[in-house]
C-alpha cells in the first residue's frame, strides 16, 4: 500500500533523517537550509577517506555532479559503496551531464551503479538515455513531456525511480507514473533548488518503504511550498526566503490537501 506525502512528512519530522549530501559548491548552503526547513538533518560529507564510513551511519546518500572534480568522484564511489553495503537508498543528480565528456562518463558510471532514485531536469534525463538534449550548462531547456518515455526506460534499466522536474514534474519506476503540478516560475531562477530537491528526495527515501512514494512526496512538498510562496514574492530574490518558510510551515495534512498529483500511466500531458 502506498504512503501519502503527508504520512511521509509526518514520519520525517517525527524522526529527522540524517542525509549525507555529496553536492556542489553552489548548492552546499542552500540545500542544507532546505533540508533543515523541511525537517531533515543534512551533512555535506564527501572526502573519500570518510565518505564510505559516513554513508553507513546516514539514513540516505545523495550524489550530485554539479561542480565535478576527481576528488569528488572518488568520494562518490566510496560513499555509494558504503550506502550499498548498509542497504541505504541513494539518489543521483546528474547536473549538466550532457555538457562535457567527463560529465557524460561519470554520469554513466554512476547510473550503472543503479541509484535508488535519479532526479534531474528534462535535458539531463534525455542525455542519460542517449537522446538529443538542449540543456545549457546546468539549466534545462527541454520540456518534461519530451523526457517521459526516456525516464520510463531509464527506470526499467536501473530498477530504480526516475524523476524529471520542470513546470510539471514526472515520476516513474518504470511501471507506475505520476505528474505533479504546482511550484513557481521563480524556482528555476533560484540556483540550486533542483540540487536541494535531490537532497529532499534522499530525506524522504530514508523514511519511506517505497522510493517511488518518497520521490512523489519530496516533489509534492516542493510543489506545494513553491505555490504557497509565489503570491507574496516580487521576484526570485523575495521568493527564496518565502519558499524556505513555506517548506517549514506546510503540515502533513496541508501537504495531502494541496498536492496536485495525477496518474500518468497512459495519459499524455
Ligand atoms: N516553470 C516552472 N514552474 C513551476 N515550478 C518549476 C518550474 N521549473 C522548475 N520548477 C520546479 O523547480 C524545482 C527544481 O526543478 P528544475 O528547475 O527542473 O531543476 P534543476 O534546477 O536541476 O534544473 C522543482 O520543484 C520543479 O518542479
Ligand atoms: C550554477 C551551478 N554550476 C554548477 S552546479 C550549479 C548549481 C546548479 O543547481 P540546479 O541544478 O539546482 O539549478
Ligand atoms: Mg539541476
Amino acid at each position: 500500500m502506498s504512503q501519502s506525502p503527508g504520512t511521509l512528512l509526518a514520519a520525517l519530522r517525527a524522526e529527522p533523517p540524517l542525509v549525507q549530501c555529496i553536492t556542489n559548491y553552489v548548492a552546499m548552503n542552500i540545500a542544507a537550509n532546505v533540508l533543515l526547513a523541511a525537517g531533515a538533518s543534512p551533512a555535506m560529507v564527501s572526502d573519500a577517506e570518510e565518505a564510505g564510513e559516513f554513508a553507513q551511519i546516514a539514513g540516505a546518500l545523495t550524489v550530485n555532479i554539479g561542480t565535478l572534480s576527481m576528488p569528488f568522484v572518488d568520494g562518490m564511489r566510496a560513499a555509494i559503496g558504503g550506502a550499498q553495503q548498509a542497504k541505504r537508498p541513494w539518489v543521483l543528480d546528474p547536473v549538466a551531464c550532457q555538457a562535457t565528456a567527463l560529465r557524460r562518463r561519470v554520469a554513466a558510471e554512476l547510473v550503472a551503479l543503479r541509484p535508488t532514485i535519479i532526479r534531474g531536469n528534462a535535458s539531463e534525463i534525455l542525455s542519460l538515455v542517449g537522446e538529443a538534449s538542449r540543456g545549457q550548462g546546468v539549466d534545462g531547456r527541454d520540456a518534461v513531456a519530451a523526457a517521459e518515455d526516456g525516464a520510463r526506460r531509464l527506470a526499467q534499466q536501473t530498477g530504480g525511480v526516475v524523476a524529471v522536474t520542470g513546470a510539471v514534474d514526472f515520476v516513474t519506476d518504470g511501471t507506475r507514473a505520476v505528474r505533479i503540478k504546482g511550484g513557481s516560475l521563480w524556482m528555476p531562477m533560484n540556483t540550486a533548488l533542483g540540487c536541494s530537491l535531490t537532497g529532499l528526495c534522499g530525506a524522504y527515501a530514508a523514511r519511506a518503504a517505497d522510493p517511488f512514494d518518497a520521490t512523489v512526496a519530496a516533489l509534492a512538498h516542493f510543489a506545494v511550498a513553491g505555490q504557497r510562496a509565489h503570491p507574496g514574492a516580487q521576484g526570485p530574490g523575495s521568493f527564496a526566503p518565502r519558499f524556505l518558510d513555506a517548506l517549514h510551515a506546510v503540515t502533513p495534512e496541508a501537504l495531502d490537501a494541496e498536492a496536485v498529483i495525477h496518474s500518468a500511466e497512459d495519459v499524455a500531458a
